[in-house]
């Protein structure tokens, strides 16, 4: 098992009333699943994938990751460990702004200590995967939306994480580079790694092996 969420409610107060994001969510992910989120807008899947990738906290219930307790772990101690094994996909590239794509795609190996000449060289054999050799001292705003979600996708992969959380992974793309993304992420997952994406795109699901489906914060 890879992560286990039991009972886990998410609510913010509003005008003296709790307003539910999440309620009475029970998932179980093995390893090696790659899972659809689907809903309609609103229905809470963003907020179900940052707390699985530990960035969102929740009010009640437990979550497991690696049979870590996350739910009594201290900050430090969350952050080491979604660093260390998850890998983010956002809708909106998250890219950070002052920095080059080479120098993007490079964060995620520093903040797991990688050494700086296996950094140097899985920065390379990145650049080169996603074939954007070229534009690797760019910085970000001279790229295309769907160039940036390609270097964004590229970022999330090159520490090689156990799991990646994608948000709308193909949001931004043509349906070229869409499959393309889709293409990836289903050898990814035919290499054991686990794969939980929210996703409109019925199409975008078939590549998945589970459907999870929310409405109003809770699982049906
Ligand atoms: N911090 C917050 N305070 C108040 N309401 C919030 C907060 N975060 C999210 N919400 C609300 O919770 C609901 C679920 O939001 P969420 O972004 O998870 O939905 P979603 O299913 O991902 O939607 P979409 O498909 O439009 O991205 C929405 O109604 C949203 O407005």
């Amino acid at each position: 098992m890879l992560l286990q969420l039991k009972n886990v409610f998410k609510w913010v107060n509003s005008g003296g009333q709790r307003v539910f994001l999440l309620k009475d969510i029970n998932l179980t992910v093995e390893e090696g699943e790659f899972i659809s989120v689907m809903g309609p807008s609103g229905s809470g899947k963003s907020t179900l994938l940052n707390v699985i990738g530990m960035l969102d906290s929740f009010d009640e219930g437990e979550y497991r990751f690696l049979d870590e307790p996350v739910h009594t772990l201290k900050e430090k101690h969350r952050a080491n460990l979604y660093k260390q094994y998850i890998g983010f996909v956002f809708q909106s590239y998250h890219l950070l702004d002052d920095l080059t794509v080479q120098e993007n795609l490079e964060m995620p190996l520093l903040y797991k200590k990688v050494g700086s000449s296996e950094r140097k060289s899985l920065v390379a054999d990145t650049l080169d995967r996603f074939n954007i050799v070229g534009k690797k001292d760019l910085f970000p705003a001279q790229l295309s939306g769907g160039q940036q979600q390609l270097v964004g996708v590229a970022r999330a992969l090159i520490s090689s994480p156990k799991l990646v959380l994608a948000d709308e992974p193909t949001g931004n793309l043509n349906s070229k580079q869409g499959e393309e993304i889709m293409e990836l992420f289903k050898q990814l997952n035919n290499e054991g790694v686990t794969i939980i994406q929210v996703t409109h795109s019925e199409k975008n699901a078939t590549y998945g092996s589970r459907i999870i489906n929310l409405l109003d914060g809770r699982k049906i």
